[in-house]
């Protein structure tokens, strides 16, 4: 079975943000994600992790101004200064969350951009946060997201991802591939699954369409799970869903994926 991640930027939102940590761990996560950590003290948080016995799997970098509509910063010319301040204050915040990975986003480029200069300035700030990243051994992360959801976002597309990260050929830059984003973007998801795992970092989940839990929905989850495991994929899956209610309410797919994980191990013995 994938070792799974709640993600508390988007589950149990019902209490406040520094109360979802003992939560998450109540309900059995061993692993916890979250988009932005800025707000915080980098060491509030690390007592969070260390109280419940959590793992800081991932957290984004600083997305350049989130309320006026940015979605990153990598792949816009012109802001690299910012970027890079931006990866320096996430391996900060790294260092003392122990964090392995960063996923760190492409942006929105203007209509006036031209996109052949866009992949250059990606690949050369990609190319430097990786370098800057892998001194403390966190690898760096870009991850596809749908256009419906985020319109005009520069990486919408598994082989893009895969093609960046060829490109460099830096064994610290990987893909993040969300399986929401994939089947809402292009489908095919467990053959693109099997394509991209040897440069998959991190897998996050969701129902589609809606964003909730992994249960209903156009996914497979129990086939795509067992996909997982028979492809051998030892990373983290992050639950980046909208629980419909209550989060814990909603996990029944996780116990469900807990008994198929036993029964597997069972009949292998
Ligand atoms: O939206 C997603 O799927 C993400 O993983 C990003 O980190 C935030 O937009
Ligand atoms: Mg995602």
């Amino acid at each position: 079975m994938p070792r799974f991640a709640a993600n508390l930027s988007l589950m149990y939102t019902e209490v406040p943000f520094l109360e979802r940590f003992a939560l998450a761990a109540a309900d059995g996560f061993e692993g916890v994600e979250y988009l932005f950590p800025y707000e915080y003290d980098p060491g509030v948080l690390a007592r969070h992790l260390e109280e419940h016995a959590l793992e800081q799997v991932l957290f984004n970098a600083p997305p350049g101004d989130w309320a006026a509509g940015e979605r990153g910063l990598a792949a816009l010319p012109g802001r690299a200064e910012e970027f890079r301040a931006g990866i320096r204050l996430a391996l900060d915040y790294a260092a003392v969350l122990q964090a392995p990975r960063i996923h760190v986003m492409a942006g929105i480029p203007q209509d006036s951009d031209d996109l052949d200069h866009c992949r250059d300035v990606y690949l050369d700030n990609l190319a430097w946060a990786a370098s800057e990243a892998a001194q403390q051994d966190v690898d760096i992360m870009i991850e596809p997201i749908n256009q419906h959801d985020m319109p005009g976002y520069f990486l919408s597309l598994q082989d893009e991802a895969l093609s960046v990260c060829e490109a460099l050929n830096l064994p610290n830059l990987k893909v993040q591939f969300d399986t929401y984003h994939c089947q809402m973007s292009e489908g095919n998801v467990a053959t693109r699954l099997q394509a991209g795992l040897p440069r998959i970092g991190h897998i996050q989940i969701a129902g589609v369409p809606g964003r909730h839990e992994p249960d209903i929905g156009e996914l497979n989850y129990p086939f795509l799970f067992a996909a997982m495991d028979a492809l051998g994929y030892i990373g983290w899956v992050g639950c980046e869903y909208r629980p419909r209610a209550e989060t814990r309410a909603g996990l029944g797919w996780l116990r469900q994926e807990e008994a198929r994980a036993s029964r597997t191990s069972g009949s292998a013995a």
